[in-house]
């Protein structure tokens, strides 16, 4: 079964006045103009697969902004990591002490689980923040295809791309967030991009530069995702 794009948000798609896309020094450019033009002129579905996005990246780099954007786009469930960690994270890091592997399995595995039960819910797709800083990170989360009852059940990373005076800027605009901005330091110094042997093997990494205004960064983490989700209609 397809679901059209336009079945699912009312509002008309523009594709008209497209920022000039990001590349990346360690991943796939986020889009090409070609995927574009032929995203313009054709019918788009979504495919009926099971879809869990991951949108990820450091402390303020717009995880939380644009997963809720992507959720509401596709139709899809949208689970706030921040509110998995238990109280003991949330304490250690409000007190400016940075998280460590330990702290974080259960928390990953966790987020893991809450994806693969709003699937079996019903749910077609789901977008879940998680700043999944290291590559072990995103394997544990990429463990989710072994458990969904959907073989061909789509995986797909986010990573939110900024430089620190960017996050710092963000963090320390921010009210009322436990993270302070004391803790962007660690969180680069924890971050292990996604690399080009990663988003190659793997296919499952999209990286979108958030240096932009805040409908500029959407509009490229939608057309990145698209091209995940939907499938051109050859009608
Ligand atoms: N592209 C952007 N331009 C300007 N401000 C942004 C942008 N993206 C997010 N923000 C703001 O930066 C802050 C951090 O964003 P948030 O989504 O909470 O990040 P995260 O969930 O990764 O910590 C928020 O106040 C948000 O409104
Ligand atoms: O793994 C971690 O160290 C945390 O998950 C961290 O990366 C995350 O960013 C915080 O939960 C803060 O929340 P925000 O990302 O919403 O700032």
């Amino acid at each position: 079964m397809m679901q059209t794009v336009e079945q699912l948000q009312p509002k008309p798609i523009k594709y008209a006045s497209l920022p000039t896309p990001p590349t990346s020094n360690t991943g796939s450019p986020s889009n090409t103009s070609s995927t574009l033009n032929a995203m313009k002129a054709t019918k788009i579905s979504i495919s009926h697969h099971h879809h869990i996005l991951i949108v990820t990246g450091p402390a303020g780099c717009g995880k939380s902004t644009v997963a809720r954007y992507l959720a509401d786009r596709y139709g899809f469930d949208y689970i706030e990591g921040d509110e998995f960690h238990p109280q003991a994270n949330i304490d250690k890091m409000a007190a400016g002490i940075p998280l460590d592997d330990i702290d974080r399995w259960d928390w990953l595995i966790l987020l893991r689980d809450e994806a693969l039960n709003a699937l079996k819910n019903g749910s077609k797709g789901v977008v879940v923040t998680c700043s999944a800083l290291k590559k072990k990170y995103r394997d544990v989360i990429r463990t989710a295809r072994l458990y969904d009852e959907d073989p061909n059940a789509n995986i797909h990373f986010v990573y939110l791309r900024a430089d620190k005076q960017t996050l710092l800027a963000r963090v320390r605009a921010r009210q009322g967030h436990y993270m302070k901005d004391a803790m962007v330091e660690s969180q680069f110094a924890a971050l292990e991009e996604p690399d080009e042997t990663e988003c190659k093997q793997l296919k499952d990494v999209e990286i979108i530069d958030v240096k932009g205004s805040l409908e500029d960064v959407q509009e490229l983490a939608h057309i990145a995702v698209d091209k995940v989700l939907i499938i051109p209609s050859a009608r």
